[in-house]
């Protein structure tokens, strides 16, 4: 699987990813805490990608995606934003409805 094959892979498998600088548990940056903590406070049942661990995915997302930084949010396939967005949405309340409304798709 060519590395844009493997971004769509990782996509239709999980509702919500967040390609991000290390883990959860063990962000790498300031940038990508915050987006976790974002979507922990929404409680977001996410699946994260560390592009650390995956130079061809950090090379190739900002191209795919057309967005040049990590962390990169995706709902359904889509493109959300970076930690500012998410931080904002979660503030708004609209991070909780959609993980919400995710949720209910699954279920
Ligand atoms: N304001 C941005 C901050 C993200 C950012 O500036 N990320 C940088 C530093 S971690 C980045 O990903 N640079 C490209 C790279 O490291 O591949 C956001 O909302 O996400
Ligand atoms: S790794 Fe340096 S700002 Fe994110």
């Amino acid at each position: 699987m060519d590395v844009n094959e493997r971004i769509k892979a990782v996509l239709a498998d999980h509702a919500i990813v967040l390609f991000m600088k290390g883990t959860p548990q063990f962000p790498m940056c300031g940038f990508s805490s915050r987006a976790v903590q974002a979507l922990q406070a929404a409680g977001a049942d996410f699946h994260a990608v560390n592009v650390l661990a995956d130079p061809e995915v950090r090379a190739a997302l900002p191209h795919y995606a057309n967005w040049p930084t990590f962390p990169q949010l995706f709902i359904q396939g889509e493109l959300i934003g970076g930690c500012d967005i998410v931080e904002d949405l979660k503030v708004s309340g609209e991070l909780a409805r959609m993980a919400a409304d995710v949720a209910g798709v699954q279920h």
